[in-house]
């Protein structure tokens, strides 16, 4: 068979697919050839008995469509007639779907299913499966929580699946859905699993995956947690593949729908998304007219998009409303987008008391992978989800991350440091030869082969048809950085770097704010089931995971706090001869793209980036995130340490944060309220960073709520090293808390102001100055001759671990990221009381740590550091250094000048002689 044919036949089994007749196909593909797009025009407006005219379903709006290129037509396979008629149940919708498909192609093939099957029928007898399945270690949704939810029947499930091949409870579904016979629910079954093998090359669903499916069977709402990576997708394109209707799916961020949209084009699912701006409106109207499997919308548009969509819900249907990274609902999340809070307009509009040609509601599925507690209560109250709303949960521990974090100054200074081994990781790859590269095109090609089914059958299209602002990327160039360039790369038998630009034009000192979904110029694309074959130009070799323990070669994302800053480190790594490129929101929107699109292709080994580059970024072979400098959240932390290892292969994810340093919060406009919050927040990721005798997997699913089920994660720096030998700190202890009642008392003597002060509880308001950290530190070097130079640094982390006791706390209203007014409380005063106890023994700090490698654990940043203070004596310093350097320098230029005459030469050999 040639190479043709198999395309045609391809062809044709998407025209099929797309519920037109097998004659018609045929006949279509004769006329004009094996090209979808003209097929699909031959049988609209080339053949006057296409099944559509025929059935008399062609929609006005659709019928303006019909000449336009690229129209899929999936709309003219909906089984509604033209006139007003009731919504019907989804899973009639997906039999009757299932059946007609069946009629005219092949039938379904899933076997993943089939034990599925078996268990139904045994579990046809049995009493029904309880609806709430808690888990003890997933008491995370509070008995509160589930009382301000959940005040009517039925109790809300907090479910963990974490097989991955259970079965669906059947009788359940088939209870829910009124599946009419026995046989409509083999063809949903069927349908399940052909899709899943046919478009994702999957044998089975996840377990969370199929409980979410199952809500969304039964019209109920559903949030879906789970970790990232765990394929939370798949929970909302599925429905869009069971039935005709179409999937709206609100997404924060073009960058994600666009990422989104890429994926769906290599499963040959046609997509667009919307964007905010001013969107291409025929993009938008096709959309509208349910061209377009699914159709991603940033919360903006959306907003304004209402009579659209419910002129869409009734034909051809919606059938469900998805709402991605649905943490960006609450003002308590690390991404809070305004627009997001008014997203209740959709359970608002889309019910049955409102649209009367719905016989459900029109279901809401919000997904996330992080959400604390409370952010999850916000979701439930802002998106006002229904009091029957099915909450699926999974862990969120991801087993293949290795976590640590490393002591830096997190400067350019730095750079050569921390980043020796990541650039010897992608340069000696490269070195290594060619061995190294087939390596990875092997590597390559098997991800190709997995993850794009396409080019296996030959549907995959080598030249891509992406249109609108994803054929223009072909227009774009990376800047060449002229000489740092051409010189790393000359010996490079890779091509040379394509280099990011840096210019000083893009040098502002800002930051990327989580505000904006317009960090492409494109607002709207549409993909129509088509993707690029990516490039095996990556650079690098599986025999350098030798050199880096376990973890294998593959990309790197590093995160930094500033623009700035991600252009500095990406022109240092290019200089080094890495493939590099910087991110940022304030880039030109070419090379946002261009370096998406070549970061997905492999070739970019690192993307050296702010908050904008991450959530949600679906990359399989991400094998390290650094995180240069504090992040401002743990929540944003797991968003973007989320985008490593998606293949569950082991990756490194590294933080390195200035240890000696309380990190500050970065500028951003917040209220009163959004301040404390955010400090806190960042005070939670001090701590992270801080500890170090805890797993730091467990730290971070208990973060978000979940009791860890496993003692520790076996990985991580901590894990790996072990804690630190624990100390008895019951001296230190007892100096503090004492010097502390000495200096204000107990919690009892007054409050603290916002001025500082402290006002006496005895209704006099008398003054008393506030014992701040650094005063008690200076009491206790004054009194105690032992600790005259004691670290700062120490104290803190003693302070911190007092805190966790108990027997200190923060007395100021003002939120602190580290203890700044200790204060005493009950269970310190009980503590210093009780002669009795005679030790206090806690593992130090990470700060106490590194205040006794600088072999100063109490010599404190002492009188030299207090200098530094003093302007005076820092010009003094900066100016005696400053002479050093200089003349430094000038020896070094002179001996090598010297070096190059022979007078030179002479005068070294005399003093060689002399010496
Ligand atoms: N049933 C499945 N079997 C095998 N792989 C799957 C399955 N479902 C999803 N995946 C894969 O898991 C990867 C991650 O999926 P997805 O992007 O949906 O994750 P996510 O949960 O949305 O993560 P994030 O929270 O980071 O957005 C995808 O590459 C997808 O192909
Ligand atoms: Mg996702």
């Amino acid at each position: 068979m040639g190479e043709n044919d198999v395309f045609a036949d391809h062809i044709i089994a998407e025209l099929i697919d797309m519920g037109f007749e097998f004659a018609k196909a045929i006949e279509a593909i004769e006329a004009v050839g094996p090209c979808l797009d003209d097929a699909v025009e031959f049988i609209l407006n080339g053949s006057s008995d296409s099944k559509m005219a025929k059935n008399g379903q062609v929609s006005s709006n659709f019928t303006s469509f019909t000449s336009q290129k690229r129209s899929l037509g999936k709309v003219v396979m909906s089984s509604h007639p033209s006139n007003r008629m009731e919504q019907s149940s989804i899973s009639h919708h997906i039999s009757s779907f299932g059946r007609t498909k069946r009629s005219i192609s092949h039938s379904a093939s899933g076997t993943s299913f089939s034990g599925m099957k078996k268990l139904r029928s045994s579990n046809l007898n049995h009493p029904k499966v309880p609806d709430v399945c808690m888990n003890s270690n997933m008491e995370l949704a509070s008995q509160s929580f589930q009382q301000d939810v959940q005040t009517h029947v039925p109790p809300i499930e907090l479910t963990e699946l974490p097989q991955e091949n259970g079965s669906f409870r059947s009788e359940q579904i088939s209870h829910l859905c009124n599946f009419e016979s026995e046989e409509a629910e083999l063809d949903w079954e069927d349908k399940v699993s052909s899709v899943l093998q046919k478009h994702f090359g999957f044998s089975s669903l996840k377990g969370f995956q199929k409980e979410a499916l199952e809500a969304w069977l039964a019209h109920r709402d559903c949030l879906v947690l789970a970790a990232t990576g765990s394929g939370k997708s798949l929970c909302f394109q599925i429905p869009a593949l069971l039935t005709s209707k179409i999937v709206i799916v609100i997404s924060p961020l073009i960058s994600l729908m666009h990422d989104q949209c890429l994926n769906l084009a290599k499963h040959r699912i046609s997509a667009c998304f919307l964007g905010s701006g001013q969107p291409d409106r025929s993009v938008q109207c096709k959309a509208m007219n349910g061209v377009y499997r699914i159709v991603y919308v940033c919360p903006e548009t959306i907003l304004r998009l209402m009579e659209p969509l419910k002129r869409l819900a009734e034909n051809p249907g919606i059938a469900l409303f998805a709402i991605d990274e649905v943490h960006c609902v609450s003002k308590w999340g690390h991404d809070f987008r305004p627009d997001y809070g008014k997203l209740s307009v959709l359970r608002e509009n889309f019910n049955t008391c409102n649209l009367k040609f719905l016989k459900f509601d029109i279901p809401l599925m919000a997904l996330t992978a992080t959400a604390t507690i409370p952010v999850r209560k916000d979701i439930f109250k802002l998106l006002h989800m229904s009091k029957e709303t099915r909450i699926v949960l999974t862990s969120f521990f991801r087993p293949n991350l290795r976590f640590s974090v490393k002591h830096s100054r997190t400067t350019a200074s730095s750079y050569e440091k921390d980043f020796h081994e990541l650039i010897k990781t992608y340069t000696m790859a490269r070195m290594s030869g060619k061995k190294g590269l087939k390596h990875l095109l092997n590597d390559l090609e098997d991800d190709s082969n997995s993850s794009c089914k396409a080019s296996d059958d030959g549907m995959s299209d080598e030249n891509g048809k992406l249109v609108n602002g994803i054929k223009s990327l072909e227009d774009d160039h990376f800047y060449e950085d002229s000489d740092d360039a051409s010189s790393a790369n000359e010996d490079s038998i890779v091509p040379p770097l394509r280099q990011n630009q840096l210019t000083a034009e893009y040098l502002e000192d800002d930051l990327d704010l989580p505000d904006s979904v317009n960090e492409f110029d494109v607002s709207c694309g549409e993909f129509l089931g088509t993707y690029p074959a990516e490039s095996s130009e990556f650079c690098g070799a599986s025999e350098v995971s030798d050199l880096q323990g376990f973890v294998e070669q593959g990309p790197t994302i590093i995160y930094m706090p500033t623009r700035k800053e991600t252009q500095e480190l990406a022109k240092y790594l290019c200089r080094s001869g890495v493939r590099a490129a910087a991110y940022h929101a304030k880039m030109p929107k070419s090379h946002l793209r261009r370096v998406h699109e070549d970061f997905h292709q492999n070739l970019l080994e690192v993307v050296v980036a702010t908050i904008a580059f991450g959530m949600g970024i679906d990359k399989s072979n991400v094998r390290r995130i650094i995180h240069y400098g504090w992040p401002q959240s743990l929540d944003a932390y797991y968003q973007e340490v989320g985008r490593a290892g998606r293949d569950g292969k082991p990756s490194d994810c590294t933080l390195y944060a200035n240890l000696s340093r309380i990190p500050s919060l970065l500028p951003s406009q917040r209220s009163e309220e959004q301040t404390k919050q955010a400090y806190k927040m960042l005070s939670n990721c001090f701590r992270y960073g801080m500890n170090t005798a805890t797993c730091r997997a467990k730290v971070l699913v208990k973060y978000f709520g979940e009791e860890f089920s496993y003692d520790k994660c076996n990985l991580c720096d901590i894990c790996v090293t072990g804690a630190p030998e624990m100390q008895n700190l019951k001296e230190e202890a007892d100096i503090f808390l004492r010097v502390l009642r000495a200096e204000c008392g107990s919690s009892s003597i007054g409050t603290v102001s916002h001025d500082g002060a402290i006002y006496s509880g005895s209704g006099s308001r008398r003054f008393i100055e506030k014992p701040n950290f650094k005063m008690v530190i200076s009491k206790i070097r004054e009194q105690f001759h032992k600790f005259a130079a004691s670290d700062r640094l120490w104290w803190q982390g003693l302070a911190r671990i007092l805190e966790n006791m108990g027997y200190v706390r923060e007395g100021d209203i003002s939120p602190h990221v580290s203890i700044r007014y200790p204060e005493l409380t009950d269970l310190g005063l009980r503590f210093l009381h009780l002669e009795s106890e005679k030790t206090l023994y806690a593992y130090p700090e990470a700060d106490m740590l590194l205040s006794v490698q600088k072999h100063k654990p109490h010599s404190s940043f002492s009188e030299w550091g207090r200098g530094w203070a003093d302007p005076e004596i820092r010009r003094q310093r900066l100016q005696a250094k400053k002479f050093r350097t200089r003349k430094r320098k000038r020896q070094s230029r002179k001996h090598n000048q010297d070096l190059n005459t022979v007078r030179g030469r002479l005068a070294a050999k005399l003093s060689k002689y002399k010496h």
